[in-house]
């Protein structure tokens, strides 16, 4: 995240670090907790790793640094990608992934709502972006989960600053013109949460940006509430 803050404990409880167990282990994607047994995330961030048995998905953490040997994390049983999935930039960037258990819920794990295909028309006004990820293009991925208020962009004012793109109706854009606010390196695969009438609602999953924070170069979003069908279908 750049132009982020430190989070307090418990402040995302549904934010989750998606760890792969291959040479070395390391934080590879964020993620969102949708119910006991799913998590939500970006099919980039799981496109060539779709083993299930090499991650390990850990919850309930602040710091990068609590994970250990020693720390609990949840197996993941089954990886569903969206079907019309390719590049992250031409969309249906989304994934699920079946943990192999159900989780118990505690106050630093926690689901957030889904918004309903209804819901995909209001104008959220209070929504972050959230992750370990690098706070510059060159960076490194942050001890302590940062957090960054951004604001959502209309879909035509997003197509005019991605000329070379086509900007489609299931995404959505979120980030200042003036830029120095924005997701980054490491961050893909977490949500844009937006708190709407005291509830929180995962609008968005973070994919995309013409490098991070940039004058005009907004970041790309997974809109959600275009894949609540989607999601219903695959987690009942
Ligand atoms: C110690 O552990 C580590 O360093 N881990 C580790 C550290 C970093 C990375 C990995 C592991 C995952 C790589 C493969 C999967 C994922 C590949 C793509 C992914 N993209 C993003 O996270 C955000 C994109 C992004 C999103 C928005 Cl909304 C706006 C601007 C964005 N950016 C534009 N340019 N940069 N960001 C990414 N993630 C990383 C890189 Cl490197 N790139």
């Amino acid at each position: 995240i750049v132009g982020g803050t430190d989070s307090a404990p418990g402040e995302w409880p549904w934010q989750v670090s998606l760890h792969v167990k291959l040479s070395r282990r390391r934080h590879v994607c964020g993620g969102s907790i949708i119910s006991n047994q799913w998590i939500l995330t970006a099919a980039h961030c799981v496109m060539s790793l779709a083993n299930p048995n090499i991650w390990h998905v850990y919850a309930g953490i602040l710091k990068q640094s609590e994970i250990n040997e020693d720390t609990p994390f949840f197996k993941v049983e089954e990886i569903i990608v969206h079907p019309q999935y390719k590049y992250a930039r031409t969309g249906y960037d989304i994934a699920l992934m079946k943990l192999d258990k159900p989780m118990n819920f505690t106050d630093l794990q926690l689901p957030i709502c889904l918004p309903s295909k209804e819901d995909a028309d209001i104008l959220y006004t209070d929504c972050w972006v959230i992750g370990w990820g690098y706070r510059k293009e060159k960076g490194r991925v942050e001890d302590i989960l940062q957090k960054a208020t951004v604001p959502l962009m209309s879909r035509e004012e997003c197509q005019a600053r991605y000329r070379k793109r086509r900007i489609g109706d299931k995404v959505i854009c979120a980030g200042y013109d003036e830029g120095g606010r924005d997701a980054c390196k490491g961050d893909s695969g977490g949500p844009l949460s937006c708190k709407h009438e005291e509830v929180w609602y995962l609008v968005g999953i973070t994919s995309w940006g013409e490098g991070c924070a940039r004058p005009r170069q907004p970041g790309v979003y997974t809109k959600v509430a275009e894949y609540s069908d989607w999601i219903i279908e695959k987690t009942t």
